[in-house]
């Protein structure tokens, strides 16, 4: 099969590798010329531009998007758009709102695959698992690229009609802030608690055989490892937030439950306040209410 993969960052240079390697042709765009190169150095043919690729790519289209979430990938349709129709196929293995997907597919001449990827750059080597919504036989004609881009044949499945790939990987990720959520806390209770612990050594301990074993915490044995039990100088500061925060508005719309996964992205946000208002105003309140002292910085 002959693919064509626009954005190649830390991600679209992992699906150019594996699709290579599984033996198919690439050709590959990306606005930066150092990625092009980065992508042919690992065996794929370079475009200079979306003109460039689809011409290369000749009749029955397939085009791989690994590009930011948003704009760029409605900048990207639409310099596709002129040259897709009905016989070809356009991935979006991004993080793009799932009703975003639904317009784009909608909109697109072509089949539109809303794929959310798991994985990340760390698990290049094993493959993705992917999430993929959008018509059987468009997923049926790409599955020799998800076999190669996924840990295997096991790694993908199409989760439904347009859409569902991108909620699915919504949730993926709301879920995703709830477990790093729930290691953090346990791993600050050993870090402030009686005893004085490696946590390097607990994390490998509870990788080995434990209830809670998991990627995610042998990530958190990696961090141990390289920064010492007490994280050195990472600081109390965390990124991101947009997937959590779909996830958190869909519950709310469909009125499910999700405390954990709410929790953890407040947690997010707070890590970003310098001192909260609320637990300000809180410390003066109890001095309207009960003449308590104010504790002034
Ligand atoms: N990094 C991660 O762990 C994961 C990322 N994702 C998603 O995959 C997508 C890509 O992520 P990364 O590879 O991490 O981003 P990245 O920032 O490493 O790479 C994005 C690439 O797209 C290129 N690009 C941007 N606009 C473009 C355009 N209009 N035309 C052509 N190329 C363009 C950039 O030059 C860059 O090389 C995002 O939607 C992200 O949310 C999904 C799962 C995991
Ligand atoms: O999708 C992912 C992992 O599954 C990506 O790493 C994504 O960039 C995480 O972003 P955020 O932490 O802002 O939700």
């Amino acid at each position: 099969m002959q693919l064509g993969v626009i954005g190649l960052g830390r991600m679209g240079q992992i699906v150019v590798e594996r699709v290579v390697a599984a033996g198919h042709d690439v050709v590959a765009f990306d606005l930066s010329e150092r990625a092009v190169e980065t992508a042919t150095e690992a065996g794929a043919d370079p475009a200079a531009s979306i003109e460039d690729l689809v011409e290369t790519l000749g009749d029955e289209k397939r085009i791989w998007l690994m590009v930011p979430a948003g704009e760029a990938v409605d900048a990207t349709l639409a310099d596709l758009d002129e040259f897709l129709d009905g016989d070809d196929v356009v991935v979006d293995g991004g993080n793009s709102h799932f009703e975003r997907s639904v317009e784009r597919a909608k909109a697109c001449p072509a089949a539109y695959l809303d794929c959310g990827t798991s994985g990340g750059p760390a698990g290049a080597e094993l493959g993705f698992s992917l999430m993929i919504g959008g018509p059987q036989w468009a997923y049926d004609e790409l599955t020799p690229v998800f076999d190669a881009v996924a840990t295997g044949p096991d790694g993908h499945d199409r989760m439904g009609e347009s859409g569902s790939g991108h909620y699915v990987k919504m949730v993926h990720n709301g879920v995703e802030y709830a477990l790093m959520q729930a290691y953090g806390e346990g791993f600050e209770l050993l870090a402030d608690g009686r005893y004085d612990l490696d946590l390097e050594a607990v994390s490998r301990t509870w990788n080995n055989g434990a209830v809670i074993r998991s990627w995610l915490l042998e990530l958190c044995e990696e961090a141990f490892a390289e920064e010492g039990s007490g994280l050195g100088d990472v600081a109390d500061h965390v990124a991101g937030g947009s997937t959590g925060t779909w996830t958190v508005q869909e519950a709310l719309e469909q009125e499910v439950p999700v405390p954990l996964i709410y929790q953890a992205l407040a947690e997010r946000f707070d890590s970003r306040n310098e001192g909260r208002f609320s637990r300000r105003l809180a410390n003066r309140l109890r001095y309207g209410f009960g003449r308590h002292e104010v504790v002034r910085d």
